[in-house]
């Protein structure tokens, strides 16, 4: 399939690649991990059964004719009911996977599970840990550093905050802190000349150990005018797993004022900026999306448009942002962003086959040290802006 950037679209049909084993294992253990997490009664257990087997043996189906987005997910979708999940593309499939799961547990059904965010008690458990009390506590010591240095360390703390994704701990073996990290592209410098005193769109990935990273940066930002004011886009219902939505927001930020020192500092000032507006939540319905952000909507483009940059989190946003297509690794990040209304950043750790922007020399380094297993592997990152 080529399509209007170059590059084949992905999907997730061959055996043994990465997006077959997101659908083939991933999504099953994901299940079974929501199911034991909380007492859902035999109707929700049983719509869960039959997610595992349809997204794994099955072919796709249109939602319920009572569903509010029916008509909206008909228009995304129609083209591939009927079709294996793993023969559509990955982004699309892994999109609906999440859309079903929520149908599955009642989220959006009147009742009284309606609302009751299926991760929540993992991303709640994992902001509720003796490292995050020790990341908390050296915000201390680093706020006696010069200011550039403080920016720069949270600049690499909301970057790497990013391995810290419930999803990618389904899969055993990955993620591993030990793995030597390191950057294959780092525009850091071009990054920060693009504060200066304006709008700020940080467009979340994951709640806890990554959004309160990302609060900390945007606190850092908005308290030495780098920034003026800050917009910061989540998700309007869970998604993949750990993303953060407006409740994960709410719960950083207590989690912040709760702390001690200059974490809890920052916490304040955050709920001040909030209070006040320099501060803003912005939860679009295109985050949730199956398409990406070449498609967005003119609201959201105007948003972006308005801002002095852009700051794109994570793996799924990055997808989104560059295409999910199979490039180049070389084909400069400027092509497949050209259509972007503004300055964008993208933090990402590397957590699916997509990447653009690399020099020749460091991605031949890159295949030779690991054939291509640093594509998935979320030990590398990257720092990548078109001004
Ligand atoms: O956006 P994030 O949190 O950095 O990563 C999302 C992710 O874990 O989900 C997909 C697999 O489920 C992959 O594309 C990617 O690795």
């Amino acid at each position: 399939m080529l399509g209007r950037y170059g590059g084949r679209v992905i999907l997730s049909n061959e055996p043994g690649s990465f997006p077959w084993s997101v659908l083939a294992e991933r999504h099953p253990a994901l299940i079974r991990k929501v199911r034991d997490a909380f007492p859902y009664g035999p109707d929700q257990r049983r719509a869960l059964d039959a997610l595992l087997k349809n997204s794994t043996e099955g072919v796709i189906e249109p939602l319920g004719a009572r569903a509010a987005d029916r008509a909206q997910w008909d228009a995304w979708g129609r083209a591939y009911f009927g079709r294996s999940w793993f023969d559509v593309p990955f982004l699309w499939a892994e999109s609906y996977f999440y859309r079903q799961l929520l149908e599955a547990v009642g989220y959006f059904a009147p009742g009284p599970w309606q609302g009751i965010d299926p991760f929540r008690p993992f991303k709640l458990a994992e902001i509720d840990t003796a490292e995050a009390d020790e990341e908390l506590a050296a915000l201390d010591e680093l706020a006696r550093q010069p200011v550039e240095v403080q920016e720069e360390a949270l600049l690499h703390g909301s970057l790497w905050g990013n391995r810290a994704d419930l999803g990618f701990r389904l899969s055993a073996g990955e993620g591993d802190a030990s793995v030597d990290s390191q950057l294959v592209a780092n525009d850091v410098e071009m990054l920060r000349s693009l504060f200066t005193g304006g709008a700020l769109c940080l467009v979340a990935d994951n709640a806890g150990r990554e959004l309160i990273p990302d609060l900390l940066l945007i606190d850092h930002l908005l308290l030495h005018h780098r920034v003026g004011r800050a917009v910061l886009h989540v998700k309007p219902y869970p998604y993949y797993i750990s993303d953060a939505t407006t409740a994960d927001v709410i719960d950083a930020l207590r989690r912040l004022t709760a702390a001690k020192g200059a974490a809890a500092d920052s916490g304040h000032r955050l709920w001040s900026a909030m209070t006040d507006g320099r501060l803003t939540v912005r939860a679009h319905s295109f985050s949730c999306a199956p398409l990406p952000y070449a498609d967005m909507p003119d609201d959201l483009r105007q948003d972006f448009a308005a801002a002095d940059v852009t700051i794109m989190k994570g793996d799924l946003n990055y997808r989104r942002l560059v295409g999910d297509r199979l490039r180049p690794a070389t084909t400069p990040f400027a092509v497949p962003t050209a259509y972007f209304p503004g300055p964008v950043a993208a933090l990402r750790t590397l957590k699916s086959d997509v990447i653009v922007g690399l020099e020749a020399r460091t991605e031949a380094a890159l295949v030779a040290a690991e054939d291509q297993r640093w594509r998935t592997s979320g030990t590398h990152a990257l720092i990548q802006v078109r001004p």
